[in-house]
């Protein structure tokens, strides 16, 4: 695109205007706009911010609609990774990370490479942080935190709705970096974007409801009181909230923990997954963009088998939100007395009745069983389809998956490489012990590189690994079952218990299976979904621990205080 090819966001040189209502010692220098070079765009957007007179009302958010415009006035593909808007994140091939208002190097002079699952070539370096950097982002975020949680709660609410338009208006360089560092296709990784600044401003919206409320009780109603006590409580922030995603959403699943620690006025400190840390710090750029107060947020990098331990075990952490494998499970064991928000694997079985549509069920088979590739905890993972109708169902599937795209995530196909070669080789080994113990192939089984093209497997048994194991990957098995406790009993007996989905026309018998699933969630006739984000997301057994959505998350981020009011002699309020 000719014209204007980057809005530089430079810090201002004088101290900026700072918000009335942010402690100057913690105000975020805001930013201002600068560009390349000269178009009608650039003009257009120079008189806007000109004409805004940016006096006594909001200097920062003219600053923020003049980002906005200019970011418009650029074409999606002319945003490339760490250019224009986000050239301070970067410093010539290495990731920058966020930490006291501000892009740093590590001392450590250490980088981690971010492998491209379709390339298979660097594609990306992020910062390996020390542990005195992590001591650091601790002791800032403890000092933000005291000045944030005197931030008034609409406030707050503003703050996060700038962050989630700003973000959203940088869907196109975010949705790249997801594309080259976890292959997910093009299409999928804008959705995530534009999803992810959705849930922030809902999170805005409900956090100014719940929090706005309290409870008011009265002494009389317990045995053997009077009406002397009067009790007020009210929501108070956790203090430092470590949050830690998974490659899968990288942005999504950062936000879901970011947002309702912020509305609740708690500070965070982000661990991004290895893949995906490039997404992560851009999405933090539109966080550092809409004008946090420094020290707030800040964003570790570097593997998590380095720098995990410290972390989770760090003194400073106050609540621990994790989404990922059964390094939660480890996590959980190691962290210290602190609130934990684990969202963990599943094995999400689909049991199909004799009655059920089979049109539906394939179609949500499919898109359950192989969207992402079937990176996705809540995918389905296991098919357990009566008898009598598994040759038609199967059938049907079959032929869906013959019209599923496989090639590189650019191209928007349906079936991507996965996320890494060690992926790739585990999804293998159980489709190899499979192979090997008779489980019949619907598709060939083909795999180039990380690209492993989707197989549904019929006539699984119990002895196969794969009808136990969570293969993070595009291939599906098919348990033939001769009755419905035979599918329930086969669910229960996994150690996962996130989700699970029964198809069937009759929905007393879908009632009743649902309660006898022992999942966190049952979706009748549709496949397994943690969205929309609103919905109380959870697992039980191995898939988690506490519950996720919205209003859980700003729930679980906030302990409650009472204050009691003691009367010197009863009083009876007589209307
Ligand atoms: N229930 C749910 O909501 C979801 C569950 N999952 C599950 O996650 C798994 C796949 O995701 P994946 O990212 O590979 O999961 P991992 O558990 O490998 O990693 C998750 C996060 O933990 C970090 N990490 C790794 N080691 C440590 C440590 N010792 N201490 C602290 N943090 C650490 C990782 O960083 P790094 O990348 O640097 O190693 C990453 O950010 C699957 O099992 C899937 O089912 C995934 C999404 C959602
Ligand atoms: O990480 C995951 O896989 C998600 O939490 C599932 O989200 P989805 O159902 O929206 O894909």
């Amino acid at each position: 695109m000719g014209g204007l090819n980057a809005a530089a966001v430079v810090a201002p040189a004088h101290a900026p205007q700072v918000h009335p209502w942010l402690p100057s010692s913690l105000y975020n220098p805001t930013h201002q706009l600068s560009f390349s070079s000269s178009s009608p765009s650039r003009a257009c957007a120079l008189s806007l911010i000109r004409c805004s007179a940016p006096s006594k009302l909001s200097r920062l958010s003219v600053r923020v609609e003049a980002a906005l415009i200019a970011e418009r006035a650029l074409s999606d593909d002319s945003i490339m990774a760490g250019t224009g808007t986000f050239e301070e994140i970067v410093d010539g091939e290495i990731f920058k990370y966020y930490a006291d208002g501000g892009w740093r190097k590590s001392s450590s002079g250490k980088s981690v490479a971010i492998v491209n699952p379709t390339t298979r070539k660097t594609q990306y370096k992020v910062q390996a942080c020390t542990q005195e950097e992590v001591n650091k982002v601790m002791e800032a975020a403890k000092v933000a935190q005291k000045a944030w949680a005197r931030t008034p709660l609409w406030k707050r609410a503003e703050l996060l709705h700038r962050a989630a338009a700003i973000l959203k208006e940088h869907k196109a360089p975010i949705a790249e970096c997801l594309v080259k560092e976890i292959a997910k296709p093009s299409k999928d990784a804008v959705t995530e974007v534009v999803r992810s600044g959705d849930l922030v401003s809902y999170t805005a919206e409900e956090g100014v409801r719940i929090l706005g409320e309290g409870k008011f009780l009265v002494s009389d109603s317990f045995p053997g009181n009077e009406r002397s006590k009067y009790c007020l409580t009210s929501k108070i922030p956790l203090g430092v909230i470590l949050a830690i995603p998974p490659f899968n959403y990288p942005v999504n699943l950062a936000v879901s923990k970011i947002a309702p620690a912020l509305i609740a006025g708690n500070a965070i400190v982000l661990k991004p997954p290895t893949q995906g840390a490039v997404a992560a710090l851009h999405m933090v750029h539109c966080f550092h963009l809409a004008g946090f107060p420094k020290g707030l947020i800040s964003c570790i990098t570097g593997k998590g088998s380095e720098i995990g331990d410290f972390l989770t075990m760090h003194p400073g952490v106050n609540c621990i939100s994790f989404t990922g494998g059964d390094t939660g499970v480890a996590i959980s064991k190691k962290a210290g007395m602190v609130p934990l928000q684990m969202e963990l694997g599943g094995k999400d079985a689909c049991i199909v009745l004799e009655d059920a549509d089979l049109d539906l069920v394939a179609a949500n088979i499919v898109k359950g069983g192989f969207s992402y590739s079937g990176q996705r905890c809540t995918a389905v993972k296991v098919v357990l389809v009566m008898e009598s109708v598994a040759d038609v169902l199967v059938e049907k599937v079959k032929a869906k998956v013959a019209k599923l795209s496989v090639g590189p995530p650019e191209d928007d196909c349906d079936i991507t490489p996965v996320v890494s070669e060690s992926s790739a080789n585990f999804i293998e080994g159980l489709v190899m012990d499979a192979k090997e113990k008779g489980a019949t192939f619907c598709q060939e089984y083909k795999r180039e590189g990380n690209l492993i093209w989707p197989v549904l497997l019929d006539h699984v048994r119990p002895d196969m690994r794969i009808a136990w194991e969570e293969p993070f990957g595009p291939v599906l098995p098919v348990i033939r079952i001769s009755s419905v406790d035979e599918g329930i009993h086969h669910c229960n007996a996994s150690n996962f218990g996130l989700q699970g989905c029964v198809f069937t026309r009759d929905i007393n018998k879908a009632i009743m299976i649902s309660d006898a699933m022992e999942t966190g969630t049952v979706q009748i006739n549709s496949a397994p979904a943690r969205g929309p984000d609103h919905f109380p997301f959870q697992g039980l057994k191995d898939s988690g621990i506490g519950s996720q959505g919205i209003t859980n998350s700003i729930n679980m981020m906030t302990k409650i205080k009472s204050t009691v009011i003691n009367l010197p002699s009863p009083s009876y309020t007589m209307g």
